[in-house]
Order: C-alpha cells, then sequence, then structure tokens
C-alpha cells in the first residue's frame, strides 16, 4: 500500500513551497518522501523533483506548435496528457516501493480539479495501483478575510472534492502573514449560524434564501474545517501532515493531536 497526497488549489496559494517546506521537514525527520512535479509550467523547484510531467511535453512546445496561450495551452497540455499517462505513470511508479509516500505538486488551473477528467483518472490509476489518496486543498489565508471568500473559497474546494471523490483535506496557508488572530479565527471552526447571520448583513436581502442553502451545503460536507498552516513552525507542518494521515491511514503520525496555530507565538519555528 502506498500513500500519497494531490496537493490542490488556486494559483499562487502556496502549494509549491509547502512541497518543499515538507520535503525539509521530512528529510529532518529521516522520514522518505517523495515530490513529483505536475506542473508543466514550473521552472524552479526547491525540492528534488522525483517525478517530472515535463518529460513528456513542455508547455513552450504546446504554445508554439498550437498558437495556445499559458492557460489553453496548459488544459491541452493536460488533456495530452491522458492519452499517455497510464503508461508514463505505471513505468514512473515501477521505481516506488510499496510503502511509498508520493506528494504529487499540482498547477493552480482551477479547471484542472472541477471539470478537466484527467485529474480523476490520474487518482483512479494510483488508486489501482494500490495508493490511500487524499485531496489537499490550498486557500489562501490572505483571501479569506471576509465571510463571502470564505463561502467563495469552499464551494471551490467542494467541487474539487465531488469532481475526485477522494479524502480531502484543506488548508488554510500562509498563516505566518496573518498578524490579527480574530481576521482568521472565525473561520477555523465556525458556527453555521455565524457564517448565515455574517453571510445575510453582507449581501442583500433577495440573497436570504441562497445564503442559507450555501452554508447548509458547506456544513453537511465538512467544509468548514480548515487546517492552518504556518509554514515557519514544524509543529504547524506536522499537526498538517498527521491529519492528512489520518484521512490515508497513515499510522505513524496520529498522536500529534494539538493544532498548532498562534500567531504570535515563533518559539518552536
Ligand atoms: N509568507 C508566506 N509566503 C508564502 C507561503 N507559501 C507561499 N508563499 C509565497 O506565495 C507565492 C506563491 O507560492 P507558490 O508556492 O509558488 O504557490 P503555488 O500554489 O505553487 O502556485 P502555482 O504553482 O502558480 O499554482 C510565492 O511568492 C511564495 O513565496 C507562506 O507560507 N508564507
Ligand atoms: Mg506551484
Amino acid at each position: 500500500m502506498g500513500y500519497a497526497q494531490l496537493v490542490i488549489g488556486p494559483a499562487g496559494s502556496g502549494k509549491s513551497t509547502y512541497c518543499s517546506s515538507l520535503y525539509q521537514h521530512c528529510e529532518t525527520l529521516e522520514r522518505s518522501i517523495h515530490i513529483v512535479n505536475l506542473d508543466p509550467a514550473a521552472e524552479n523547484f526547491n525540492y528534488p523533483v522525483a517525478m517530472d510531467i515535463r518529460e513528456l511535453i513542455s508547455l513552450d512546445d504546446v504554445m508554439e506548435e498550437l498558437g495556445f496561450g499559458p492557460n489553453g495551452g496548459l488544459s491541452y497540455r493536460m488533456e495530452h496528457l491522458e492519452e499517455n499517462l497510464d503508461e508514463w505513470l505505471a513505468e514512473e511508479l515501477d521505481n516506488y516501493l510499496d510503502d511509498d509516500y508520493l506528494v504529487f505538486d499540482c498547477p493552480g488551473q482551477i479547471e484542472l480539479f472541477s471539470h478537466v477528467a484527467m485529474l480523476r483518472n490520474f487518482v483512479e490509476h494510483l488508486n489501482r495501483k494500490n495508493f490511500n489518496v487524499c485531496g489537499v486543498y490550498w486557500l489562501d489565508s490572505q483571501f479569506i478575510t471576509d465571510v463571502t471568500k470564505f463561502v467563495s473559497g469552499c464551494m471551490a474546494s467542494l467541487s474539487a472534492m465531488v469532481q475526485l471523490e477522494l479524502p480531502h483535506v484543506n488548508i488554510l496557508s500562509k498563516m505566518d502573514l496573518v498578524t490579527n488572530k480574530r481576521d482568521v479565527e472565525n473561520y477555523l471552526d465556525p458556527e453555521p449560524r455565524f457564517l448565515l447571520s455574517e453571510l445575510n448583513e453582507w449581501m442583500a436581502p433577495w440573497f436570504k434564501k441562497l445564503n442559507k442553502s450555501s452554508i447548509e451545503e458547506v456544513v453537511e460536507y465538512s467544509m468548514v474545517s480548515l487546517i492552518p498552516l504556518d509554514l515557519r513552525k514544524e509543529s504547524s507542518i506536522q499537526y498538517a501532515l498527521a491529519q492528512i494521515g489520518n484521512c490515508i491511514q497513515y499510522g505513524e503520525d496520529a498522536d500529534v493531536k494539538i493544532r498548532d496555530f498562534d500567531a504570535d507565538n515563533d518559539d518552536d519555528a
């Protein structure tokens, strides 16, 4: 049985930075982890790249030959990958042992996990190869500044979860940039009634019915549970890793239960 994280979420939310911090964290613990680059447009890596999607075809080629811009080129590239996916992945995965832990650093185009079948097929392939996979969805704390942004972030995450049908964890990234804890505290474990009343306050009165069903939807799928992550703190990385571990039955870290979020306390950085 192998283990895998599929690191997904909007562009710039901190996925690749997390991958390199996670790599360093595991290296310190002498724990084996392999980071895979699934972003054809990526150029610089702060982690050793175990597998690299750019081996198949580069984004430059697609843009040049077919006249796509960067975003269209990426979508085309991912669909093209689908055709070669089984062969490439099967070949690459042969290099890994049964209990290896892989982390897939995905591109930030939202279409990839909302309506392109590629990632879903990718996950099915990993499942067939006996990997337990967790979708790790990234939300940038800098954008979760009010209830409307919180709900829209949750909805995007929900759409990824429904599309991928994977155990799912939401990470609130860049906690080091949060100077006022109160700004995000309201959204870490929020009361549905609090969310609804905030939303009703923000929105015009005729949105009340929609607000209610949006919050119900978000709450029903447990989307409201965000894991705050401060990459400066080993304990924060460890906590996120343990939560993800619980989802994929990776037992080793299950005993780390204390959520480490205290913007004022950097002692254990
Ligand atoms: N302060 C701070 N900055 C961060 C953190 N994580 C990422 N950043 C910055 O945010 C920017 C985007 O980070 P990336 O890790 O490249 O984001 P990404 O999600 O991989 O982006 P795409 O690959 O474009 O989808 C970079 O300038 C990072 O330095 C964090 O935890 N704290
Ligand atoms: Mg990236």
